[in-house]
């Protein structure tokens, strides 16, 4: 086909999640309406007539089509063509698109073909749905009732137990990920999108399809576990993590605030959400990757009781610790279920907030974790820091530009010079699991030349339109002159938790690939938006 102007337009959902997966460090133009789409009409492989465009995100563009020797509707997904300037995208995506298509579950929505036009961009067929995607539901009704919200969570954790077993991560779990559709008179019956397709936008990105490049953050802020911004192994539980970021989206409109090792608990904003259900996201969010439910079936197997109204079990898996007896009641009677709270379920969410306090309050490095009960996805996150370290560069450090723009030297900055605040002595090791509970005051010391302006500058242009009020981040370098993931924090006012923009800015700060001072701590405060 001729053009595969994937980059044009046509009708896009507006989705309140946002960004793309990994589309934070793209400086693609904003979408116009007025482009002309000139796939439109024609034929995909000799079957594939392209009716209508669906909509575009980070990775491509959907279309309806027909697939003209059946005559079936279909959906087609094609690669974006700036993904094209990488010899090995259009290979990787294939791989990915029949990695997906072993997965074949009925929450998974089903992949039928993949190949390359003409010209060499990659495309894969769908079966086609009708309906929409979730951020499309949260948007038009607002939060769900909690019943709704337990019944798609339970079917899209099933998806997720069957893709993890299939070798699978998704790593872009978010509501415009999962199409809601009406299949046996279920209007909410949900089918999960986009397979592994944020790991092949990472590789474009971050280079080889190895995947353990420094810097590579994938999926969409405020879905993305805390052990990805910290920069530590992880594994499918970030799929169980960005499964109760949904959930709590779905409940209250918001994503849950992040603590990113500092603070304290958090909040979640569930008060006229039943305990049990509580229990299950606090569970699912929990900051630590060894305290969430060790697998998706378990995470499905806990909403599913609650949802039957019978007697709940909150599976303990390996952590917290175990507890005989129901550690959840859910009984039915003429107002409906009640819920009561069993003593070893109070200790064990007790003990959770004590384990999540001192992680919290440590600024913990976690070990490398593995996946229980399902085998581990041959294939590492982009997120994994290899070892050795890089080595640390002689001072002064030198503010290399930040990870998606390699070419681009630090830009000027307009902006007033950062303010510092009081001094703090260097930690004596840098090792951020021996670093204190919670940072002194840190150090007036100058920001490396450039750098601030080059983290500035990343922040105005991927997360600026959703700030509006001063912010304060601060981070740590460690001996060897690296960022510690764990130690960024983002401050407004007192408040350390973390909405969409602040989570969009610890996200820029954590992928940028400066160098600055050993051992330092910083303090940049600017205004945004
Ligand atoms: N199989 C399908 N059938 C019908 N509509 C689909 C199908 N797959 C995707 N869509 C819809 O097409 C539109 C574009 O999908 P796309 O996956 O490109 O968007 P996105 O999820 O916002 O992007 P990305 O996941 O790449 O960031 C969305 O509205 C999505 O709901």
């Amino acid at each position: 086909m001729a053009g595969d102007d994937v980059d044009g337009t046509g009708p896009t959902q507006a989705s309140p999640d946002g960004d793309a997966p990994t589309d934070l460090a793209s400086d693609a133009p904003p979408r116009r309406a007025d482009v002309p789409d000139s796939l439109l009409g024609g034929v995909l492989a000799g079957r594939y007539r392209i009716d209508r465009r669906l909509g575009s995100g980070g990775m491509g563009a959907v279309y309806a089509g027909t697939h003209l020797l059946l005559d079936r509707p279909i959906a087609v997904k094609i690669i974006k063509p700036r993904f094209g300037d990488d010899p090995g995208i259009a290979q990787r995506f294939i791989q990915e698109a029949r990695t997906a298509s072993g997965i074949a579950h009925a929450h998974v929505v089903e992949i039928t073909d993949f190949g390359e036009t003409e010209n060499g961009t990659a495309f894969f067929v769908m079966e086609r749905l009708e309906g929409e995607d979730l951020a499309a539901t949260v948007t038009r009704e607002g939060p769900l009732a909690w019943q709704r919200v337990v019944h798609i969570g339970e079917q899209i954790a099933r998806a997720l137990g069957a893709a993890h077993k299939h070798g699978v991560v998704h790593r872009d779990i978010k509501p415009a990920n999962c199409f809601r559709l009406t299949r046996d008179d279920d209007p909410d019956y949900i089918k999960v999108l986009d397979f592994g397709l944020a790991k092949v936008v990472g590789a474009s990105r971050h280079g080889d399809a190895s995947l353990t490049q420094t810097g590579a953050l994938l999926g969409t802020p405020g879905y993305i576990a805390p052990e990805l911004y910290r920069g530590l192994a992880a594994d499918h539980r970030v799929d169980i993590y960005a499964l109760g970021a949904l959930m709590h989206k779905l409940l209250t409109g918001e994503l849950p605030p992040m603590r990113l090792g500092l603070d304290g608990p958090s909040e979640l904003a569930l008060s006229a959400v039943p305990p049990g259900l509580q229990a299950i996201l606090r569970r699912a969010l929990a900051d630590d990757p060894a305290a969430r439910y060790p697998t998706a079936q378990a995470l499905a197997g806990d909403l599913r009781r609650l949802a039957a109204g019978t007697g709940v079990s909150i599976d303990p898996g390996s952590d917290p610790p175990a507890a005989s007896g129901p550690l959840l009641t859910v009984t039915r009677d003429a107002r409906g279920l009640s819920f009561t709270i069993g003593a070893p379920l109070l200790g064990a969410l007790l003990l959770g907030l004590g384990v999540f306090a001192y992680f919290s309050l440590r600024a913990v490095s976690l070990p490398p974790t593995e996946p229980v009960g399902v085998p581990p996805d041959p294939r590492p996150l982009a997120v994994e820091r290899p070892a050795p370290p890089p080595p640390a560069p002689a001072p002064p450090p030198v503010a290399v530009p930040l990870a998606p723009e390699p070419a681009a030297p630090p830009p000027a900055s307009p902006d007033p010079p950062p303010v510092v605040a009081s001094p703090e002595p260097p930690p004596a090791d840098s090792d951020p699991s021996l670093a204190p509970p919670e940072p002194a005051p840190p150090t007036a010391k100058p920001l490396p030349p450039g750098s601030p302006a080059a983290v500035q500058k990343a922040i105005r242009r991927r997360c600026g339109e959703t700030f509006g009020y001063d912010v304060t981040l601060q981070w740590k370098a460690d001996a060897e002159g690296r960022l510690i993931p764990g130690s960024v924090k983002a401050l407004v006012g007192k408040r350390t938790l973390l909405n969409d923009a602040e989570t969009c800015a610890v996200r820029q700060l954590t992928r940028s690939e400066l160098v600055w001072t050993p051992g330092e701590t910083y303090t940049h405060k600017f205004k945004a938006g």
